[in-house]
């Protein structure tokens, strides 16, 4: 029988690699010796040690050409949850992750690693230190969510001792960090134009927010641990700070660090979700005719006015994680790092 000759288990490509996570991602395997081929629709920087690959996952030749090679694959790309393009969700997180998986094989990758997130159990209430055992979201309260649901049950239905193949799905939560696109300019954006005076419900709610460094370190441990009978195959992790805050208290240390105001002035929950959800469905009415975008969105709200932590005890013990840069460490780190988004800049 002839041997399949096994690619180097230092040669690894970052799908989404030209985005937030993933170019945090390159920079980190590029420092520990991998070599990383980056397949993204766009491409956004360069770095010695990195081929770029530009590409839609969800075309397998172009994906194929990426993985020559290749033992392990990081699969970090999505569309923003912002875009709310049903359409793009569909053929982007579920039939592009089908491909992805098909490629891997037709490659001779054996792991995969997928960025999944710990709101694919996410409703809309209440997550208090909640365990990978929680089932998926019945109603996933919105089509990010509900994809990337489906896309996670895909990757880890594909994990295969007989095909010598690996998954394992991690699942970040409120990631953030510098060059993140999301978070801290959306508040900005928020607290520029007078939206962030009002705390949603009494602010007493706790939340996880994850540094995208220890994003970064639960992904590389991930894939440094997996292999045939550990643990790890076909599993789940959270990967947070380990530190759930207030969140109105986090958006304040970041606001304030920026010099903005804090918000002060309390609105009740039901009433802002409310009218989220109706503005939400007179953008979605009017979208043939015109594209409304509401800073406050159904998804935003819940996650502003509830509780939803998860415990990472699973990670600590199968792969021996420990965030590595801490809570107040990285806020500061990350106010610093939007020097054009301070006020007045
Ligand atoms: N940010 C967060 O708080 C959290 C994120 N996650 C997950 O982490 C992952 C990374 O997120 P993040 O870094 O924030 O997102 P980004 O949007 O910054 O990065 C995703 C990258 O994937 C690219 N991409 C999108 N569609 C395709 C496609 N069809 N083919 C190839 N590349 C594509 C994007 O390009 P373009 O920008 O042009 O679309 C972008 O470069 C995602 O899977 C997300 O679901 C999970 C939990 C929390
Ligand atoms: C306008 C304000 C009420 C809120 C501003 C901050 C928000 C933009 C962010 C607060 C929590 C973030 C979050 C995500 C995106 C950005 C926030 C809503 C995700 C939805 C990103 C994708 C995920 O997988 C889950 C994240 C949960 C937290």
């Amino acid at each position: 029988m002839a041997t399949r000759i096994r690619p180097s288990n230092k040669r690894c490509a970052v799908i989404g690699g030209s985005g937030f996570l993933g170019r945090h991602l390159v920079e980190r395997l590029v420092d520990r010796g991998y070599a990383v081929a980056v397949f993204d629709i766009r491409q956004t920087y360069e770095l010695p040690g990195v081929n770029f690959y530009q590409g839609d996952l969800c075309d397998k030749h172009a994906l194929l050409t990426a993985l020559k090679d290749v033992s392990i694959v990081f699969h970090c790309a999505s569309p923003a949850p912002a875009s709310d393009d049903r359409a793009l969700f569909q053929r982007v997180n579920i039939d592009g992750t089908r491909t992805v998986i098909q490629a891997c094989h037709e490659a001779g990758v054996q792991k995969l690693v997928l960025t999944s997130s710990a709101s694919v159990v996410f409703e809309g209430s209440d997550i208090k230190n909640a365990k990978e055992d929680l089932p998926y979201a019945k109603r996933p309260i919105d089509y990010y969510t509900e994809t990337k649901i489906q896309q996670e049950k895909l990757v880890l239905e594909a994990c295969s001792k007989e095909m010598d193949f690996f998954t394992i799905a991690i699942r970040p939560h409120g990631i953030f960090g510098p060059r993140d696109p999301q978070l801290v300019p959306i508040l900005v954006d928020a607290a520029r134009r007078g939206k962030m005076k009002f705390i949603i419900g009494d602010g007493s709610n706790l939340v996880d927010f994850t540094y995208v460094e220890n994003v970064v370190h639960g992904h590389i441990l991930a894939a440094e641990r997996l292999k045939a009978d550990s643990p790890l195959c076909a599993q789940a992790y959270h990967i947070t700070n380990d530190e759930p805050v207030r969140f109105w208290d986090f958006m304040s240390q970041i606001l304030v660090g920026l010099g903005y105001s804090a918000p002060r002035y309390h609105l009740p929950y039901m009433l802002v979700y409310g009218i989220a959800l109706l503005l939400w469905l007179i953008a979605f009415i009017m979208r043939p005719l015109v594209q409304i975008k509401p800073t406050f969105t159904p998804m935003r709200v819940a996650l502003a006015g509830t509780h939803h932590y998860y415990s990472c005890a699973r990670a600590k013990q199968d792969m021996g994680y420990q965030p590595v840069v801490p809570l107040k460490e990285a806020i500061a780190r990350t106010v610093e790092s939007y020097p054009h988004l301070r006020k007045g800049a």
